[in-house]
């Protein structure tokens, strides 16, 4: 496959001019990375056969002929590859199908002579040939001292070949915070800084503003306090040849860098332990409800909103029913229930032919209790104005386009995000704890209610088929990525594809 479109080294601050490829550098890490890549839990083309790749851009972080006098690397020679890499893929498993360019992977790579024993749960492999011969190279995020240069070229706002770092200079952000990987599992890679900051990095790269950018700083310039404002970010500007956009170069953008939350409970951690304790959540419910309203009502007021009639709502039809046929083809235990499921489905397009309009406007995406943040009750006491409740990660479902993630869309689908996630955490018990979630569930609208003034549970018809398009889903993830936790979703299923009244009952 082709190789380099842009390669730099630089470690200083301000424009850097774009070195020429480095020849052989995708070719001698080739063999590695198709062993390695299709392993990573962000990678999103499993299942399909990697036929090659091509490099979108190379940049030299930190030579790979390392600094022998760093001691923070115990006096090793330790180099930094950022790349950026499309992996070519048949759209179909099967053999013979064609092989696409598919998507492009932001990679860091430390390069060293050998790997010190702490950094062996890293190693991406040896290189045998080309410019990298003889180099060890592993995942960089693991090395403190190569996470650190990340946080220094964000806190000097370096521009180094395609890259640009910004930040906003209102916040204070220290050199040498300490960094730690984050190893839970997650869709994309996060590093934490002393405690203070986190720095999530896009693993899955597309060109265009990333709504996890884009949004929580709209929401920090509204000054709501429901989600960590943005503290730095880097992006890429890459031209049509590296990106494979239009003619003029594209952002890309690569990492956030947001105040980190310390002691905060992720809210599925958190309701799995009330629940588990017998103590009651719907003050939380009803707390999350209230949170979810607030980042609603600011990204209303901040964001363009438009009214959708018939024609928009059959097409947001059409499209609920279209996953759902993908869905009872890939998973057979969906199909008896099919028919019930549309109906969910054809009485909101009624609802449009009978003449009502919703209106639409940015959302979260892909809202639930694991991407909702309780800071810690001690640290509510002494906070001004906020607290509680904040939400995170706002890229919206990630195998989704851009384009679509960043639509307008009813916030009727956040809350059934959120309705669903009480309903699992409910279904995670055995015998399942279904009073539980019906409370919370109630709860979490009247939260809601009380910020907007609107109750959910107003247009059951909406949220029916929210709850259901999302539990159509689940269904699949549930299948693909954790066939024991299937029963989930279809208890939902069953229940929806009979039950016509309100989705919170
Ligand atoms: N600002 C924050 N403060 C504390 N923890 C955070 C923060 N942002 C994210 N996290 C933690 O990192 C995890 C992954 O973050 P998330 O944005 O959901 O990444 P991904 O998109 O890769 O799933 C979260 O589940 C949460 O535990
Ligand atoms: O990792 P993402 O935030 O992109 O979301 C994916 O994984 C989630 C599971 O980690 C999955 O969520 C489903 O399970 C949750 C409990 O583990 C539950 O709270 C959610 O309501 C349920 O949808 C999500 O669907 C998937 O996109």
């Amino acid at each position: 496959m082709s190789e380099a479109a842009t390669h730099s080294t630089a470690t200083s601050p301000g424009p850097q001019p774009a070195a020429p490829p480095t020849p052989g550098l995708l070719t001698s890490l080739e063999p590695l990375l198709r062993e390695w890549l299709p392993r990573q839990r962000w990678f999103a083309g499993k299942g399909r056969p990697v036929a090659g790749f091509s490099l979108v851009a190379a940049t030299e972080l930190l030579p790979v002929g390392g600094r022998p006098d760093d001691s923070r690397s115990g006096g090793a020679k330790a180099g930094l590859l950022h790349l950026l890499v499309r992996a070519h893929q048949p759209l179909v498993p099967s053999q013979g199908a064609p092989v696409q360019p598919g998507d492009c992977y932001q990679l860091l790579l430390g390069v060293r002579e050998t790997l010190p024993p702490h950094l062996a749960p890293a190693l991406i492999g040896h290189v045998t040939d080309g410019p990298l011969a003889g180099r060890t190279v592993y995942e960089a995020l693991h090395d403190p001292r190569l996470a650190d240069v990340l946080l220094e070229a964000l806190r000097t706002q370096a521009r180094i070949g395609d890259l640009r770092c910004a930040r906003d200079t209102r916040l204070a952000l220290p050199e040498g915070l300490v960094p730690r990987l984050v190893t839970s599992e997650q869709s994309n890679s996060s590093v934490v800084y002393g405690d203070t900051f986190i720095l999530k990095l896009f693993r899955r790269v597309v060109p265009g503003a990333n709504p996890d950018l884009e949004l929580p700083l709209t929401l920090s310039r509204a000054q709501c306090p429901r989600v960590p404002a943005p503290a730095a970010w880097m992006t890429a500007d890459l031209g049509p040849a590296t990106g494979g956009g239009g003619a003029d170069p594209e952002t890309h953008v690569l990492g956030v860098l947001q105040p980190y939350l310390k002691g905060a409970a992720d809210g599925w951690e958190l309701a799995l332990s009330m629940l588990a304790k017998g103590e009651d959540f719907t003050g939380e419910a009803r707390a999350l409800g209230r949170a979810t309203a607030e980042v609603h009502a600011a990204l209303a007021e901040a964001l363009p909103t438009v009214t959708l009639g018939r024609p928009q709502v059959e097409s947001l039809v059409d499209g609920m029913t279209e996953r759902l046929e993908a869905a009872a083809q890939a998973v057979p235990a969906l199909r008896p229930y099919a028919s019930g499921l549309r109906t969910a489905f054809d009485a909101l397009a009624d609802l449009a032919a009978e003449g009502h309009t919703w209106t639409a406007q940015r959302i979260h995406g892909d809202l639930h209790l694991g991407q909702c943040l309780r800071s810690p009750i001690e640290v509510d006491a002494r906070h001004s104005g906020g607290g509680e409740w904040s939400l995170i990660d706002f890229e919206g479902e990630p195998s989704k386009p851009l384009a679509e993630r960043r639509m307008p869309q009813p916030v009727a689908r956040d809350v059934a995000g959120m309705l669903r996630s009480f309903d699992y955490a409910a279904h995670s018990l055995r015998p399942p704890a279904a009073d539980w979630a019906s409370v919370c569930r109630a709860a979490y609208c009247s939260g809601y209610a009380d910020v907007s003034g609107a109750d959910p549970r107003t247009d059951p018809v909406l949220l029916r088929a929210y709850e259901t398009d999302k539990a159509v889903y689940e269904v699949v993830y549930e299948a693909r990525h954790r066939p024991d936790w299937l029963s989930v979703p279809m208890a939902a299923i069953h229940r929806l594809a009979t039950d016509t009244g309100p989705a919170t009952t």
